[in-house]
């Protein structure tokens, strides 16, 4: 479990972070979004002590980061993949991690085969791909073997095959019950990842919503059917709002289309129209349209 509480982050006169407060809590992802320069990175620097806060705590596991004894065994993260020495092979990055660590070296092997890194365990790091770097900083990450998983934007650069590894590796920790938080700027990306989402614009809490809600709240269904009046009754029982839309058609919010075509088959009406309206990428984008930084205008 992570706290955040009224985290405030200043860089000169910039608030990176502000005021911001949000829990993540075991066995689900949690996808971290907003658009560019909204203070992901910043806030994950926070949680692991990297970043000192002007105001407000962070704790892992009900304590702060630098109080943990054994911080690699309570939390891993993926920031920059980057940091490597390039000269050094895998596994003896690894190693020297290992060891600082008090981490015994067959862990070493372990991580290195959950992230598919065997057959170039002993090559140098510095002719890695992107992807295969990506690995090498969640092998880092997963050393420690922690309850608690960041990960800063892991599926960037990535092919397809490699996006899909990641989304089942972080699902497949959340399913052991351990607390992955992973940021993103793409709604997208999390649509498929994450179970929960705190949304942040400007260094400020947007929402803290479950998927399937934010799905719910997001979308429009237009609607047409043979009996309107019947299955407005019934969509309105169903816990969604019906406006009248363009030439007779229903707007419905609040259900998601699956629930709308539900109601109808309830209502014993015979549907002629369905059509999802919004997407989450637009909800998305019209949920952070105030918070972003720098906006391309119309020429
Ligand atoms: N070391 C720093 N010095 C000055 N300003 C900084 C520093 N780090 C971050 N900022 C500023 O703080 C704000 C938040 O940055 P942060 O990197 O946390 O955002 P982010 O949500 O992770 O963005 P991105 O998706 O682009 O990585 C930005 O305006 C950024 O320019």
């Amino acid at each position: 479990m992570i706290e955040i509480t009224d985290l405030t982050k200043r860089y000169g006169n910039k608030t990176a972070v502000d005021g911001l407060s949000f829990n993540v809590h075991p066995g689900r992802v949690t996808g971290f979004l907003g658009p560019n320069g909204a203070g992901k990175s910043t806030t994950m620097r926070a949680i692991l002590g990297l970043d000192r806060p002007h105001a407000g705590s962070v704790t892992v596991n009900g304590r702060a980061y630098v109080g943990l004894p054994r911080p690699m065994r309570e939390v891993g993260a993926l920031l920059d993949a980057r940091a490597v020495h390039p000269r050094r092979t895998a596994r003896n990055h690894l190693l020297c991690i290992a060891q600082t660590n008090g981490i015994p070296a067959k862990r070493v092997d372990e991580v290195l085969q959950v992230v598919g890194l065997e057959s170039v365990a002993r090559k140098r790091a510095g002719g890695f791909s992107l992807g295969m770097g990506q690995r090498l900083g969640i092998a880092v990450a997963l050393l420690g073997d922690p309850k608690v998983l960041l990960f800063d934007e892991p599926v960037n650069g990535l092919d397809p095959e490699g996006i899909k590894w990641i989304r089942e590796l972080m699902r497949g920790l959340a399913a052991e019950g351990r607390t992955v938080l992973v940021s993103s700027h793409l709604m997208s990306e999390m649509a498929q990842t994450a179970d929960h989402l705190i949304v942040i614009g400007k260094g400020k809490l947007i929402a803290d919503i479950g998927i399937s809600e934010f799905i719910r709240q997001g979308s429009n269904v237009l609607v047409r059917a043979d009996d309107q009046e019947r299955l407005a009754a019934k969509l309105t029982e169903a816990g969604g709002t019906v406006l009248p839309g363009a030439d007779g058609a229903l707007i419905v919010t609040g259900l998601e289309a699956r629930q709308v075509g539900k109601a109808a088959l309830d209502a014993e009406v015979v549907l002629t129209e369905l059509t999802p309206q919004r997407s989450l990428e637009q909800a998305y984008m019209d949920l952070t349209r105030d918070s972003i930084e720098f906006q391309a205008s119309a020429a």
